[in-house]
């Protein structure tokens, strides 16, 4: 790896680094999650991906004719969509489908062969979730039971717990008196109903300490700071490939007028070394998905010098051209930290207003 993970200080944790020199738009390095999961209203509303890697199960045709309600739409150039259908397989004591029996493999292998026989149960949790958590989607308490059935199925139960365990799962910040936005008073109820849930749809040897009240609300906060966003699309692969690029815009605007822009695959993944970026409201890296599935890519911004620190934005493109203000209060609630960045510092004297994007969302 050309890249490390090193302590930097009490508040900051741990950080990564360069090891070498990265030229602007290089690959820094690529990792497959330990675990992720598609999210539930993503999934409910017909955005068909692997089960397993999230790698789109429509072709780019489909996609396009779904995502605009125009089932009349031919696309041309057909040999661009990288889908292949012939390879895609289903399990057969639950349904669910994969990309291709690799992947169906890896899935029951790692996590599905617990959770194939709690389909009932665990479809009793997500329900609750998507009651709590309407779209935009940002996390998936499915990746729980994920996280907890790799641990059963491990061979090396405790070293796969530890690994778990790494990725910081702090619910409060201490030092901030920071206390992450879900797992604060008002969603109290909701996060007893979806713990209940849990307890009844897992076993619980080897990871008792995960399913009591606290361990629940660690793996929340481990999710919640940690789970990186995974997005797939046929159709965007299609787009790259087509040498027509006009062809594209007045797609983009029947999808636009139909669905808005929920345009891709959506999840959740978490990754071991990833996790370790912290955020920078000036980042030198942004993570994309170059396979078109869960593999993430971390790309340079900018050129990177051996020994920098490497820092993603936490926060999307909207919120990050939004008011200090605004960053800031979606950092605290979502991740527990007032921003020092560079930014920040910079604009630390201009005024506390939220900015207007924001405002229906405005201070509580
Ligand atoms: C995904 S982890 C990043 C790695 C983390 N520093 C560690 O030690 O594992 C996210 C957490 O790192 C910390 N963090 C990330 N960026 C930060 C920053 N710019 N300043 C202070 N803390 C930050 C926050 O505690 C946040 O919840």
């Amino acid at each position: 790896m050309d890249v490390e993970v090193r302590y930097i200080d009490d508040s900051k944790g741990n950080g990564l680094f360069a090891k070498k020199n990265f030229s602007e738009d290089s690959i820094l390095f690529e990792e497959s999650p330990l675990v992720c999961v598609q999210f539930s209203w993503n999934a409910e509303y017909g955005y068909k991906a692997c089960d397993h890697c999230l790698k789109p199960l429509e072709t780019a045709e489909e996609n396009v004719r779904r995502l605009t309600g125009k089932t009349e739409i031919v696309l041309p150039y057909p040999e661009l969509c990288t889908t292949n259908k012939s390879t895609i397989t289903q399990c057969s004591g639950c349904g669910v489908e994969y990309c291709n029996a690799d992947c169906q493999e890896k899935a029951f292998n790692q996590y599905h062969r617990t959770l194939c026989v709690q389909t009932g149960p665990l479809q009793c949790l997500n329900d609750a979730w998507k009651q709590i958590h309407y779209p935009p989607e940002t996390g998936n308490v499915m990746l729980i039971p994920r996280i907890l059935a790799t641990i059963q199925q491990s061979c090396d139960k405790e070293n796969t717990l530890n690994r778990f365990l790494k990725f910081c799962h702090r619910s409060v910040n201490d030092d901030s008196h920071l206390a992450h936005k879900l797992l604060g008073e008002k969603f109290a109820n909701q996060i007893s109903t979806l713990h209940s849930l849990l307890v009844q749809s897992m076993p619980h040897e080897h990871v008792s300490q995960l399913l009591s009240p606290e361990g629940f609300q660690s793996l929340l906060a481990l999710m919640g700071t940690n789970g990186q966003g995974v997005a797939t699309s046929p159709f965007s692969q299609w787009v790259e490939n087509v040498p027509e690029k006009d062809l594209v815009s007045k797609l983009y605007e029947d999808m636009d007028a139909n669905v808005g822009s929920f345009l891709d695959n959506e999840g959740v993944g978490l990754f071991e070394t990833q996790s370790a970026a912290n955020h920078s409201c000036l980042p030198n890296a942004e993570i994309v998905y170059r396979h078109n599935n869960s593999t993430l890519s971390l790309r340079a911004l900018r050129d990177i010098e051996a020994g920098e620190e490497i820092c993603i934005s936490y926060v999307d493109e909207c919120t990050l051209s939004s008011s200090r203000h605004s960053r800031q209060k979606e950092l605290r609630e979502n991740y527990l930290f007032n921003c020092n960045c560079p930014k920040c510092l910079e604009q630390a004297d201009d005024p506390d207003v939220t900015s207007d994007e924001d405002m229906s969302d405005s201070d509580e």
